[in-house]
């Protein structure tokens, strides 16, 4: 039986659930349940903090486990990424109350507060800056005010909170982060991980991206299919009329009513955008 971690709350938790449930894998009923044994399919998944879900996989003890990545490269585990899903995008910063003007090198002899300490010190480490670090475990944003830190270094999503506490991020990002699926590094993956691994990227392509079908001047083909080059290459087909040919492309979600747009001057007519729920490559 395959054995999988998945996010019991927090900002990854209900996407995870859902790209699960699309591809067919059974969702708990109980959201104090921390097992749901999912016998059709093989597979019993584990409801778990999402920061401790790259340890459970780093050792062996679990396959598989959708996790966030500045949360994998934290834990210091041995995982590695099967692959990105997605969601719960967010980008891992220094800050400090907005109206100074801090750099990186200003950190040297400071107190940073954050959650994620290991983040953080192989950041200063690679730096060459000696600075303390204090380990909270959430709401960070307040500690500096608090008094018990002078910089901290956290999830920006939104960058809402940070700026409701008057703070602002300053030098590079140190983690660009999305949900990952992980799996322990260095060993080879079981048909039966393989196959949940393409199942899961199914669902996440199939929110990625969208069909789009239209009807196009013969004479106008070359110039649709720049627009619409799909994945491999655009399908073709003959119409009854033979001034026509009807086409089919998959194009990425994000630009699709802009695609149909262009589609549209150029002179292609009946254009259709349609959801896809899942696909194998
Ligand atoms: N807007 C966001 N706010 C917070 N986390 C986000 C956001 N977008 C994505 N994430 C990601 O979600 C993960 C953190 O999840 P979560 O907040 O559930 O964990 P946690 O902070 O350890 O738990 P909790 O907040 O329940 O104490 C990280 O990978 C983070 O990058
Ligand atoms: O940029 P934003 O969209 O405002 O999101 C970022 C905030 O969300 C997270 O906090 P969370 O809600 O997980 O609470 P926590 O600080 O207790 O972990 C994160 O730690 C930031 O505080
Ligand atoms: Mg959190």
């Amino acid at each position: 039986m395959l054995r999988v971690a998945v996010p019991n709350k927090g900002a990854l938790s209900e996407a995870a659930v859902g790209v699960l449930t699309e591809a067919g894998y059974r969702r708990r009923t109980d959201s104090k349940d921390l097992t749901v044994l999912d016998n059709n399919n093989g597979v019993e998944f584990f409801f778990l903090r999402p920061k401790d879900i790259a340890i459970y996989v780093g050792a062996g003890t679990l396959d598989l486990g959708i996790t966030g990545r500045d949360l994998a490269r934290d834990s210091q585990a041995d995982v590695a990424e099967e692959l990105s899903m997605g969601f719960g995008g967010s980008t891992f910063r220094y800050a400090a109350p907005a109206g100074q003007t801090w750099t990186v090198a200003d950190l040297a002899g400071k107190r940073i507060a954050t959650s994620y300490p290991n983040l953080v010190r192989r950041d200063l480490t690679e730096r060459n800056i000696t600075a303390d670090i204090i380990r909270l475990d959430g709401a960070v944003e307040i500690s500096i005010q608090l008094g018990v830190a002078d910089a901290i270094a956290d999830v920006v999503g939104s960058g809402r909170t940070l700026r409701q506490h008057g703070l602002a991020a300053f030098g590079d990002v140190l983690c660009d982060s999305e949900a990952v699926l992980v799996r322990r590094a260095d060993t080879e993956l079981s048909r039966a991980a393989k196959q949940f691994a393409a199942r899961v990227q199914g669902v996440v392509f199939g929110q990625q991206y969208v069909m789009i079908d239209y009807d196009c001047p013969r004479n106008l083909l070359d110039k649709a299919v720049a627009i619409t080059p799909g994945i491999e290459s655009p399908t073709v087909s003959p119409m009854a009329d033979d001034a026509w040919v009807a086409v089919r492309a998959l194009v990425p979600r994000s630009q699709h009513q802009n695609l149909m747009d262009d589609l549209s001057e150029m002179g292609a007519k009946a254009i259709l955008a349609s959801d896809i729920r899942s696909c194998r490559f």
